[in-house]
């Protein structure tokens, strides 16, 4: 892994404030929105709504939840397919994670937060996060969708996820993988990185590892394999992994906007034409979800089990 050529590129910044009021100005902001999910498949956001204090607050929250003895961690069971705990495994020894299937939904944030024995501070801030990050994937889908010309709430009743993410960096474990390359299964993804420990690379398309140095106080955002099938192959995307490069505990809040509630997972009508005919067979998200867990390809390659023959 290590002999992989890393640059220090960055990936592209979204203010939010530049969608602002005026026309002209937005239009250039939509525009440069569209290009980063068409080029990169990855972007850095910049003065969105969520409040610093609830940011940190939840980090602190998510650490000593993490930080909890395995048999209560173990509560944590999956609802759909890998959405619950997941313990250290032989291809990434060195990460855990716990995970909560449809934040927007009261009922399982409190389940979540029973079997954790969530104290009542513990769940009202994983309550206001839930809420602010839901409110935020919503937004910048909405942002997506009129990039492509397309109306504003088609993501509205999309399930959503948490999946809190646990490195144990040692001294050791210093140059090893701390979760292999993989893309996200989901529609967008918004990460909330570890303030001090590095780590993240997403891959360019010119095939290069570019390394996300943290940045306080914003937030990643990442497509995944639904944005790829949404946008009729129009959005990228983007493969990712995480490497040890310090030792020290690591942790993150991945938010993902996985795929509509009970309707297919498809393009819309307007992104398929003559001159961009469907590329994938309507599916089911939860069934898109095994496949990748049952052939084990985490990188994308399962889109090319759900691309259409014509
Ligand atoms: O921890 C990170 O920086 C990335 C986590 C990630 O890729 C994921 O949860 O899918
Ligand atoms: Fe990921």
């Amino acid at each position: 892994m290590g002999e992989d050529q890393v640059i220090s590129s960055s990936v592209p910044v979204i203010d939010l404030r530049e969608f602002g009021d005026s026309n002209i100005y937005s239009e250039k902001a939509y525009k440069k929105l569209r290009e980063a999910c068409e080029e990169w498949g990855c972007f850095r956001v910049i003065n969105h709504q969520i409040p610093m204090d609830l940011m940190s607050e939840m980090k602190k929250v998510v650490r000593s939840l993490l930080d909890l003895p395995a048999e209560i961690k173990g509560r944590n069971v999956d609802v759909i397919a890998g959405s619950g705990y997941v313990a250290p495994s032989p291809a990434n020894p060195l990460y855990e994670a716990l995970g909560l299937y449809d934040l927007g939904s009261a009922e399982a944030l409190r389940s979540f937060c029973d079997q954790l024995d969530a104290s009542s501070h513990q769940r009202e801030i994983v309550e206001r996060y839930a809420g602010a990050v839901h409110g935020l994937a919503l937004d910048i889908g909405r942002k997506m969708a009129m990039s492509m010309g397309l109306e504003s709430d088609l993501f509205k009743g999309w399930r959503c996820q948490f999946r809190i993410n646990k490195y144990n960096f040692t001294p050791e474990t210093v140059g090893s993988s701390g979760v292999q390359i993989h893309t996200d299964s989901s529609f967008l993804t918004i990460l909330q990185e570890d303030e001090n420990v590095g780590g993240l690379e997403v891959l360019n398309k010119n095939g290069e590892f570019v390394a996300i140095d943290p940045w306080p106080g914003t937030l990643l955002l990442n497509l995944g394999d639904v944005a790829t099938v949404w946008s009729n192959g129009r959005f990228y995307n983007v493969k990712h992994r995480v490497e040890c490069k310090e030792a020290a505990i690591r942790v993150s809040i991945a938010s993902f906007m996985l795929a509509p509630k009970d309707e297919a997972v498809e393009a819309p009508q307007e992104l398929v034409d003559d001159e961009h005919p469907r590329l994938y067979l309507p599916f089911s998200y939860e069934d898109y979800r095994k496949l990748r867990l049952s052939t084990k390809l985490r990188a994308g390659e399962a889109l090319e089990l759900v691309r259409s023959s014509r």
